[in-house]
């Protein structure tokens, strides 16, 4: 077997538990070989992980996110979404070329590997250039083109949709495997319905899974109510969107009916607190949606509205704010967010990882506990929901393959791809303010 060993460090389980065990990856297909706690003779190995000090965890999955929004980071702040969308974000992203997206979209790369996550969600334009990124840096990926329609003559929506169907045929099953696709209408205000039931009855037939913004802000599900008589979920239902493969980001603004439809049907909901404080769109009853049995990811959403892609961030405020919106503070505990932020979000989004066992996909990140704002370590676990952070990560490892070694990124050259998204970003601006 062409090994790799992640040693010495402590590793945590599916059931919950830490135990002092070693890691063997078996490299060439991609998977963990086994979990040993030192009894037997480890195998030989030709690459070796040290994890002395360290929490061994599963690769983090970022469930929903915009990932060439980091040219956006710090570019319009403090204003609810409706606005900061028309007024700002939409603008300027009339002006994004297919290169800004990839530079953006590598920034976005070596952010999250430096942070210690290894799949993620996205839903933008030139996603032909992000599943070269995803390629590059060796993450793993679920990509789709997002629709717009309002605004846009039939023909023009229609293009959109197709658009979106196409990407997802291309691009399943690029980069070894890594990427997987879904049919992305980017909400169920901004997509027309006609477009809606054209674009998910072929997704549907082409066995493509759908991603939308759902229940994000009162200001979007009222008007459904109003004119439709019934909520969100229920039209997500009457499009036939709603289905055990789909995921939809939010889910701040459901009552108990919506959470008990999603539930039955086994569409998880990823939940993005840091965008919904930054945007002041609510408090998830992600404690509901959980006991209802409903499956939940976290997403830090663009970096636009976070301002980061750092999903120990995402954790905390996920526990934080998920014991202010229950008024618990047994609510949304510590074991509830990391198991969101690995299994929950593999499960989410139906890609591999998630789980260190054997058999699991290789996909894992070595938290350094050796910091004074992770000592003592009373519980690790609870570390990793409170207290630390995506610089904790040492190394990462996605697919069998290290990602970043000694917080080394070895698939990007993270200073050129910092220059290159800086001048990306720049130009970016210069031309919005001249359009
Ligand atoms: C059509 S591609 C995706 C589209 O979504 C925009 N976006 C970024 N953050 C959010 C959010 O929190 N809710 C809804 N839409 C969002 C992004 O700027 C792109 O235009
Ligand atoms: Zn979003």
């Amino acid at each position: 077997m062409n090994a790799l060993r992640v040693t010495g460090g402590r590793v945590l389980r599916p059931d919950g538990s830490v135990t002092e065990s070693d890691v063997t990856v078996d490299r060439d297909t991609g998977t963990i070989a086994s979990v040993d706690d030192g009894d037997g003779t480890p195998p030989s190995a030709a690459e070796t992980l040290d994890a002395s000090g360290s929490l061994v965890i599963p690769g983090l999955v970022n469930a929903h996110t915009h990932v060439a929004m980091t040219l956006l980071r710090g570019y319009a702040d403090d204003k609810p979404l409706d606005p900061w969308l028309r007024e700002d974000i939409w603008p300027a992203e009339a002006e994004l070329t297919p290169d800004d997206i990839e530079a953006g979209a590598e920034l976005g790369a070596l952010e999250m590997i430096r942070s210690g996550t290894t799949a993620f969600a996205d839903m933008y334009f030139s996603m032909d250039r992000v599943a070269d990124v995803v390629d590059r840096a060796g993450l793993r990926a679920r990509l789709g083109h997002g629709v717009v329609t309002v605004g846009k003559d039939d023909a023009a929506a229609r293009a959109d949709v197709e658009e979106s169907l196409a990407v997802a045929r291309e691009l399943d099953g690029a980069a070894d495997g890594r990427i997987r696709t879904a049919f992305m209408p980017h909400s169920l205000t901004t997509v027309g319905e006609e477009f809606l039931r054209e674009g998910v009855a072929e997704a549907r037939e082409a066995g493509i899974p759908v991603h939308l913004h759902a229940n994000e802000t009162v200001e979007e599900v009222d008007p459904i109510v109003d004119e439709r008589g019934e909520r969100p979920i229920a039209y997500a239902a009457d499009i036939d969107a709603l289905g055990p493969d789909d995921f939809f980001a939010h889910g701040v603004h459901v009552d108990d009916t919506e959470i008990e439809r999603l539930a039955a049907a086994g569409t998880a909901v990823v939940h993005c607190p840091a965008s919904n404080m930054k945007l002041a769109s609510g408090m998830a009853p992600v404690q509901r949606l959980r006991e209802a049995g409903v499956t939940v990811g976290l997403g830090t959403d663009g970096a636009a509205s976070n301002n980061d892609l750092d999903v120990f961030d995402e954790m905390r405020d996920a526990a934080m704010l998920g014991k202010l919106a229950a008024d618990d503070a047994s609510a949304v505990p510590a074991a509830a967010v990391v198991e969101m932020a690995t299994d929950g979000g593999a499960d989410a989004l139906n890609l591999p990882g998630g789980r260190i066992e054997a058999g699991a996909a290789a996909d894992l990140a070595v938290v350094d506990l050796d910091a004074p704002h992770l000592t003592p370590v009373h519980d690790p676990v609870s570390h990793l929901a409170y207290a630390a952070r995506g610089s904790d990560v040492r190394h990462t490892v996605c697919d069998g393959d290290v990602l970043m070694r000694d917080r080394e990124v070895l698939t990007l050259d993270a200073e050129a791809v910092q220059q290159r998204a800086a001048d990306a970003a720049r130009d970016l601006v210069d031309r919005v303010e001249s359009a």
